[in-house]
């Protein structure tokens, strides 16, 4: 007899979640399912709940409501070994600026109590293209090459799943380009990328888009499915789609 199929490839599966901060609800019963080496789009205006809903995915804060699964790990109960298999890149530099780009590595090696320190720290300089500069400090680099040494530190520990908060804002589009080639070489090898971004570029380079405002999620899927579900004809673009999904959630949703 064969034997059976796995049951879900699902790298995030997640239903109902729910955040409140104080009487406020932030993330409203969100519901997410992203395939295990797809890369899903994360876009909605300012404040509306995309960092609240990574933060809850990866593990730093618990849900008032909602259950479901990262790589297989309840999101509820196994937030710690969520935390070790995910990488998180947040939307704030949070490497040391002065320590090299080694050192830094290093650090994260260490947290992660990686057995092969100075090798999972040679191979991500190299995967990252940082070897030349690994000596320079992290607080002397532009912009793009802090994302990039950001992604390393992600990287170190060979997650299985990123969760990237808004990991090119201000950085130059050269920059922005070859950090898009590396999320796709990385969802080759089979990793899952969740990806928020305002950046309309970026979100045609998604496999699939979850779009959300006032902590709901208005749309989701490829971008001709968004466009469709945001009531405009198919020769209308992701940013007319998004315009339009705002304006239609600030009828429903807004408070006054
Ligand atoms: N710890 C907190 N305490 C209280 N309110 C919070 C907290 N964290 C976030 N919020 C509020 O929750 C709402 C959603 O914030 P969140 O950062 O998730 O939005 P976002 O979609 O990531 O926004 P942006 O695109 O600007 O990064 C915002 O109004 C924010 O002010």
């Amino acid at each position: 007899m064969n034997a059976s199929p796995p049951t879900s490839t699902l790298a995030i599966d997640v239903r109902g979640l729910t955040k409140k901060f104080g009487e406020r609800v932030v993330v409203d019963h969100v519901d997410l399912q992203v395939a295990q080496g797809r890369i899903c789009g994360f876009l909605g205006p300012n404040g509306s709940g995309k960092t609240t809903t990574i933060r809850m995915l990866c593990g730093l804060l618990k849900p008032d409501a909602g259950e479901g699964t990262c790589l297989g790990l309840d999101v509820l109960r196994e937030s710690r070994a969520i935390k070790l298999q995910a990488g998180y890149m947040t939307q704030k530099f949070g490497l040391y600026e002065d320590l090299s780009i080694r050192e830094n590595l290093d650090f994260i090696a260490r947290l992660f109590q990686l057995p092969q320190r100075h090798a999972a720290v040679d191979e991500a300089l190299e995967r990252l293209g940082l070897t030349a500069r690994q000596q320079q400090l992290a607080g002397a680099l532009s912009g793009g090459w802090k994302q990039r040494l950001a992604l390393a530190a992600c990287l170190i520990h060979k997650p299985r799943l990123l969760l990237l908060d808004e990991p090119t804002a201000g950085v130059d589009p050269k920059a922005r380009r070859d950090f898009w080639d590396e999320i796709h070489r990385l969802a080759q090898e089979g990793i899952t990328v969740l990806v928020s971004t305002h950046y309309m570029d970026e979100a045609e380079r998604c496999h699939e888009l979850v779009y959300i405002a006032y902590g709901r999620v208005l749309a989701r899927g490829t971008a001709a499915q968004v466009i469709e579900q945001a009531g405009l004809p198919p020769d209308a673009n992701l940013e007319a789609a998004f315009v339009s999904l705002v304006a239609q959630a600030q009828d429903n949703f807004a408070t006054p």
